[in-house]
């Protein structure tokens, strides 16, 4: 039992201290202040959900902490006279206490509430009582008198219960940073093995930063043993639009930037009547047929970059927003080496070993090293920046977690060496050793999202050219000449809210292109009817496959075994039973089930059980690979 005594101010003296010697609210924060500023900066932490997603503050916390603080102040969360005296009887608080847990635990939480209070004014000194009734209190969405119970006891001595309860208080009133502060403590108490501090930590940051994401969608992210996911906050139906997201970076595939052009910035299709019939085919035809083609086809008006006019966009307005961004470090006429990154792109990366693929190029990289400078020279830094500096450049990027297999730079030195001759020659320059190469790649590679417009040039032209179509020789030619669809435009980009769907080998919505305040963009939509609190799952990788072969991709790519719903109700091939595991006799393999033939069964009993357990719910005619 503890030997404290309440304060007439509500704050617990401990010993023979005296009241002016706890800390109070601001003076707790001063030192938690100290302690965000000196924490460990580190946008980089490996993923692996809760372990190794990282508590650090972000920077500027601690002024947001002060706001925050200045709240509770002005809502008087922090009011202390509210006790009633009583003289002390410990054995009476003991009974009250216990009268109040037996309430509690039949669901009556306010006469609970009034027993604990009654327990704690016949003794203010049990620690106990003010951790069940700031939980009472919490429970019943009496945030501020929970709140005033937590920080009636000192922080020296206030127990591990009332740092998390104290948190999630704070984080019902949407004061994030401090409630961070609080369960940041609460993990450092228990040296990080108390996984409901790690959870609460988490899902409050999931809060502060994808709650404004989410506000006006049918979505909510949530913290789950796989990291950030998504969750539908509303039954949804089959085909309903769950959200549409832009990206935060982005860049086009070097395969799709060599055939079809476009706005290097937003993604809208650049190509001309000349790019899509050949210049020789164009200049071959009459000048009724060129008059046919250029009535039907949209005006294109590209605006290259002045200096290098390696880039194209579709106005100054996405010109000047991807020099800003970006393009100011890597316009090879202003930083030369960079032009060997704008070759190798266009060349073409097939020899590359796979490491450049249909969803990105190198130049998303060097888009977001480049852009991460700019953000560094937005803040005014004289001199070498600081680590805080640098902390909050890299703030866009800290919340695409990316973990692998390392070794993938050992492939590609030629890149780094690229990279590394072009942020040597910025005017701030950035390090890009093995190790920020590799986590770069990863953290592309996991969260990359391809897309491009719905709707390119082609398409209007086609539209407008059958609704313009006249009998005759000339239309009659056009026609002839119309080759089928161009080559899509495929760009690669990292979206902050698209980019926290999990995998699942049976996936739920469809990932769509999509305009999102006239630019290229996409939409999720349901597959499917979803409940309320069910799990929005995409899928990463062709599912057509096999397990085996679904499992290793992305084990490779995602550095995840799939556990998904699919995978639990197949198996991986004829030799083993996929219910009960038993292998068959040699030359004798078990049979498969005759509409998804992914799963074999020693004996129809199995198949039934197995059916039974789930498989009929995942149970359906794949396409075969
Ligand atoms: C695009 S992110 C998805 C959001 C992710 N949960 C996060 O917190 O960033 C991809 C990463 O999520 C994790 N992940 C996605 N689907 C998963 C699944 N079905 N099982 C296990 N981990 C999964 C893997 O670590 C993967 O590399």
């Amino acid at each position: 039992m503890a030997t404290e005594t309440k304060m007439s101010n509500g704050d617990v003296k401990k010993g023979g201290k005296s009241a002016e010697e706890t800390m109070s609210m601001s003076e707790l924060l001063e030192k938690f202040k100290s302690e965000l500023e000196s924490a460990g900066q580190d946008d980089n932490a490996e993923f692996n959900a809760l372990r190794l997603c990282s508590q650090d503050p972000y920077p500027g916390d601690a002024e947001k902490a002060e706001e925050e603080e200045a709240w509770l102040q002005e809502h008087s969360y922090t009011d202390p006279a509210w006790m009633m005296e009583r003289e002390r009887d410990p054995t009476a608080a003991a009974m009250e206490a216990e009268v109040a847990q037996v309430l509690r635990d039949t669901g009556s939480h306010e006469k609970a509430l009034e027993h604990f209070t009654l327990a704690l004014e016949l003794d203010p000194g049990v620690l106990d009582y003010w951790a069940l009734r700031a939980q009472a209190n919490f429970t019943m969405k009496n945030y501020r008198e929970a709140f005033r119970d937590c920080i009636s006891v000192h922080k020296d001595i206030r127990p591990v219960a009332m740092w998390k309860i104290g948190g999630r208080v704070l984080s019902s009133l949407g004061q994030y940073v401090l409630s961070e502060v609080w369960l940041r403590r609460a993990s450092r108490l228990t040296e990080g093995n108390d996984y409901e501090a790690l959870l609460l930590f988490q899902q409050t940051r999931i809060h502060r930063f994808y709650d404004p994401l989410t506000e006006g969608t049918s979505v909510q992210v949530r913290f789950t043993k796989y990291g950030r996911a998504v969750f539908c906050s509303e039954d949804v139906e089959e085909g309903q639009e769950l959200f549409r997201d832009t990206p935060v970076i982005s860049a086009q595939t070097d395969d799709s930037a060599r055939a079809h052009p476009a706005c290097s910035h937003c993604a809208v299709s650049l190509l001309t009547a000349e790019d899509y019939f050949g210049l020789d085919t164009f200049r071959k035809m009459n000048k009724a047929q060129k008059a046919i083609i250029k009535k039907a086809w949209p005006k294109v008006t590209s605006y290259p970059c002045p200096h290098c006019k390696r880039e194209k966009y579709c106005s100054l307005e996405c010109r000047t927003h991807a020099w800003r961004q970006h393009h100011c470090h890597l316009c090879p006429s202003i930083n030369p080496p960079a032009a060997k990154l704008y070759d190798f792109c266009a060349k073409g990366t097939t020899q590359e070993k796979g490491m450049w693929n249909s969803m990105f190029s190198p130049m998303i990289m060097a888009r977001i090293w480049a852009n991460i400078l700019t953000r560094v020279k937005e803040l005014g830094v004289k001199g070498e920046p600081t680590k805080d500096d640098w902390a909050r450049a890299k703030e866009p990027y800290r919340r695409f977690l990316g973990f692998g297999v390392s070794g993938f730079v050992k492939q590609i030195p030629k890149m780094l060496k690229i990279m590394q001759a072009i942020f040597q020659n910025t005017e701030i320059k950035y390090k890009i050793d093995e190790l920020e190469f590799e986590r770069r790649y990863y953290q592309v590679a996991c969260n990359v999202q391809s897309f491009g417009p719905p709707c390119v040039t082609w398409h209007e032209f086609v539209a407008e050219f059958h609704r313009t179509s006249r009998p005759g020789e000339n239309h009659r030619r056009v026609a002839q000449e119309m080759r089928g669809e161009p080559k899509d435009v495929t760009f690669g980009g990292l979206y902050a809210l698209q980019s926290s769907l999990n995998h699942s080998c049976d996936k739920n919505v469809d990932v769509m292109d999509g305009m999102v305040d006239g630019k290229p963009g996409v939409v999720i939509r349901a597959k499917q009817g979803i409940k309320k609190g069910g799990e929005l799952y995409t899928t990463y990788i062709d599912t057509s496959m096999q397990r085996p072969q679904r499992r290793a991709w992305l084990y490779r790519a995602y550095h995840f075994w799939c556990e998904c719903e699919r995978c639990k109700f197949e198996g991986d091939d004829c030799s083993i039973c996929t219910q009960c595991e038993k292998k068959a006799p040699k030359d004798e393999p078990f049979s498969v089930c005759s509409r998804c033939h992914r799963a074999w069964y020693c004996t129809p009993k199995c198949q039934k059980v197995a059916w039974k357990a789930g498989h009929k719910k995942i149970c359906k005619a794949w396409p075969s690979t």
